[in-house]
């Protein structure tokens, strides 16, 4: 079987993962795809009680940040209490710079989509070990699907003449995507989410996901492990490395595309921005 689809409806385990452990280890990569996927699950059980509530807007946005933070971050310090954690929701204390491991979370990404009642937003969990990531997994609850970095090489067929087809922020798309689409063979496909405009990539509904202008490492981090592990290229809009666990974790632009894209990719961008 596939294993994005072995992953999808896999949140009845994780739900004994966490809280009914006991002595039983469970891997690094088993345990991010079984607290994302928690996660997911927490903020969709949120939000169809947010009439009740009286939540939207601003409201719903700050409590699925709330909701999904509280209930990752005392997973992993009950889980691994010797590891660090870099979130956006949390305060950065730096320990991660001395540690060893250190967990990259982004609790919501897509917030705004999420408290749109959109199903372009995701849960990220990555762990970066000794310089790089190591593992990571997204959880995409609005389509009930949890990608982990071992999803395997992803099939692409020959682009043969027709456009390009590019994620980009449906609120804020980078002005070098839009002399891309002016001047180069290329569509533009708007959505929200880092997690879910890479995870577009990796299933093959898209051919590459680039951003420029601001972001974050947790908004890169889980994702790309995913995409490395479907056999993606993953860099900088230049070309350069993505380094994660760094002093200041802003990482304000990226490239994620199929294999085969990256040199005709990196050139237009050169020649665009
Ligand atoms: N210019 C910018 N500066 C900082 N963060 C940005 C940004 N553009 C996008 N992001 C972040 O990247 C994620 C995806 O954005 P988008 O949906 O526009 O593609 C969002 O994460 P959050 O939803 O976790 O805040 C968003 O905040
Ligand atoms: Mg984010």
């Amino acid at each position: 079987m596939d294993s994005i689809a072995e992953h999808h409806g896999s949140w009845g385990r994780s739900w004994f993962s966490y809280g009914g452990m006991g002595d039983i280890q469970v891997g690094d990569l088993q345990r991010a795809i079984d607290l994302a996927g928690s996660a997911g699950k927490k903020l969709l059980e949120l939000r169809a009680q947010a009439g009740e509530l009286g939540l939207e807007g601003h409201a719903l946005k700050d409590a699925g940040d709330k909701v999904s933070q509280q209930y990752l971050d005392r997973a992993l310090r009950e889980l691994n209490p010797e590891d660090a954690i870099l979130s956006e929701e949390a305060l950065d204390d730096k320990r991660r710079l001395k540690s060893k491991r250190v967990w990259i979370i982004d609790p919501l990404d897509g917030t705004r989509e999420y408290s749109e009642f959109r199903s372009d937003w995701a849960v990220h969990v990555a762990l970066w070990e000794n310089g790089s990531l190591v593992a990571g997994a997204v959880a995409l609850p609005g389509l009930d699907l949890v990608l982990g970095s071992d999803d395997g090489q992803l099939d692409v067929a020959e682009i043969n003449g027709r456009p390009v087809r590019i994620a980009v922020s449906r609120t804020r798309a980078p002005e070098v995507t839009n002399q891309l689409a002016q001047h180069t063979n290329v569509e533009l496909v708007p959505m929200g989410s880092a997690g879910y405009k890479v995870c577009a990539v990796a299933r093959g509904e898209v051919d590459a996901y680039i951003h420029a202008g601001g972001q974050f490492e947790w908004d890169s981090a889980a994702p790309v492990a995913v995409a490395a592990g479907k056999g993606l290229h993953t860099s900088r809009i230049d070309g350069r490395a993505l380094e994660y666990n760094r002093d200041d974790p802003y990482l304000p632009d990226l490239l994620v595309c199929r294999a085969d894209l990256k040199d005709t990719l990196l050139d237009a961008i050169r020649e665009h921005s």
